[in-house]
This record gives C-alpha cells, sequence and structure tokens, in this order.
C-alpha cells in the first residue's frame, strides 16, 4: 500500500519566501592556521552580512588545544555565534562553507587537519538531519567543550534538542584544554 503524504504536515525548508520560519541557529567558529583572528571576525562580518540572516550575539573567544587531531595542529581560537534565519538549514550550510573558502579553507584528505576557518552548524531551531551532506544537530557538539562553553557564556539555559542541557552537558567534560582570550574581542557592528 502507498502512503498519502499529510496535507497537514509541511516541511519548512520547502516553504518560499515570507512564508518561511524564523530559526534560531547556533554556529561555531573555529581557526588554527593563518591569522586566526582576523578569520573569525571575517566569518562574523560575512554571517552579519547574509540577507535572511540576523546575527543576534558573538560569544568571548577561546583558545583551545586542538582535539582528535593531528600531530603538529595548532591551537584554536574557538567562538559562537546565535543567529536568526529564515533560510532553509540547507542554504545556511551552502553559505557557511562558501565564508570557509572565502578564508582560504582547504579542503584535506586528512580528518581533522588544521584549517583558516571552519563554520559548522551546530543547531538550527529543531531541524533535524542526518546524511552526509548535512547533520543536525551536529553530532559531536555535545562532546566539544570548545563549542558549549561559549554557547553557554551567551545562553546558560540552551539545551541541544534530544542530547540535553549545555550546562549539564559541560558538566561532564575536562575543560582543561580551553582558556578564554578576555584580550579578543570579535565585534558585531
Ligand atoms: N552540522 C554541520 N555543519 C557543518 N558541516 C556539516 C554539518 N553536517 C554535515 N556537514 C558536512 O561536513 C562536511 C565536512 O565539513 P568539515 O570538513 O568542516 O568537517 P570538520 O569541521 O573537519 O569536522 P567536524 O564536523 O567534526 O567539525 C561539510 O562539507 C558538510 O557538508
Ligand atoms: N580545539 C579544537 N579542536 C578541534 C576543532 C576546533 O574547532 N577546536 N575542530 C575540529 C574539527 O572541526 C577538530 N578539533
Amino acid at each position: 500500500m502507498t502512503e498519502t503524504p499529510n496535507p497537514h504536515i509541511v516541511d519548512a525548508d520547502t516553504l518560499t519566501g515570507e512564508m518561511r520560519p524564523i530559526r534560531r541557529t547556533v554556529l561555531a567558529l573555529g581557526s588554527n592556521l593563518g591569522e586566526r583572528m582576523e578569520n573569525l571576525q571575517g566569518a562574523v562580518r560575512a554571517l552579519a552580512d547574509t540577507p535572511d540572516v540576523w546575527v543576534t550575539s558573538v560569544s568571548p573567544v577561546y583558545e583551545s588545544e586542538p582535539v582528535d587531531a593531528p600531530e603538529g595542529s595548532g591551537p584554536y581560537l574557538n567562538a559562537v555565534v546565535l543567529a536568526d534565519t529564515t533560510l532553509a538549514a540547507t542554504r545556511l550550510l551552502d553559505r557557511a562553507l562558501a565564508i570557509e573558502d572565502a578564508y582560504g579553507r582547504e579542503r584535506s584528505e586528512v580528518r581533522n587537519a588544521p584549517r583558516t576557518l571552519d563554520v559548522d552548524l551546530i543547531v538550527v531551531g529543531d531541524r533535524r538531519a542526518d546524511d552526509d551532506t548535512l547533520r543536525l544537530p551536529h553530532p559531536r557538539a555535545a562532546q566539544r567543550a570548545f563549542v558549549l562553553r561559549p554557547w553557554h557564556d551567551l545562553e546558560p539555559d540552551a539545551a541541544i534538542p534530544t542530547q540535553g542541557k549545555v550546562a549539564d552537558l559541560l558538566a561532564s567534560l575536562d575543560e582543561s584544554g580551553i582558556t578564554r582570550r578576555d584580550d579578543l574581542h570579535l565585534e558585531l557592528e
């Protein structure tokens, strides 16, 4: 028997223009190659300049030891950006990848190779995705203090859908590898 699609259930990503809902998004930025602060600041500006994306806050900057990275990788600067968007999650991902490219990101066969800029989608509203090109919520965010700590600075009561409260997840992680850099600030003009 073939299933008849329920006309009352609408996939928000298929809606167009003004019909699309506004979604709260959490994006994680990282850089461990080149001018790290310039790369992160460029990413914040590029996100803020993206039509249909409204950046609402930018976290403090953390310096962090590379996690699961090849020998010789340098320390990262990490930060988190909160934004509202009416873009489909797939379009936001396209934009994130284009911003990485604009800041000299080279794609390597080596897993977690050093990079000028990484822009990861952590949460896009309640959107779930589970294929190679897009996984939401980000499957590794719950184990990453360099994502959760700056996010917690902005939203102490935040939660990752199905994975738990950011504060509780952080309590189970070793944060000794991350240091807040109060001498560094990302501007949100
Ligand atoms: N939530 C997501 N955010 C960003 N990229 C994602 C996401 N889910 C899947 N991807 C896919 O992952 C691919 C590889 O991304 P990338 O090389 O930046 O991974 P990574 O940052 O090295 O690893 P990690 O995902 O563990 O942070 C991208 O081309 C993208 O299609
Ligand atoms: N400290 C730190 N380690 C990492 C990071 C990162 O942003 N910061 N990103 C990775 C792959 O995305 C792998 N390891």
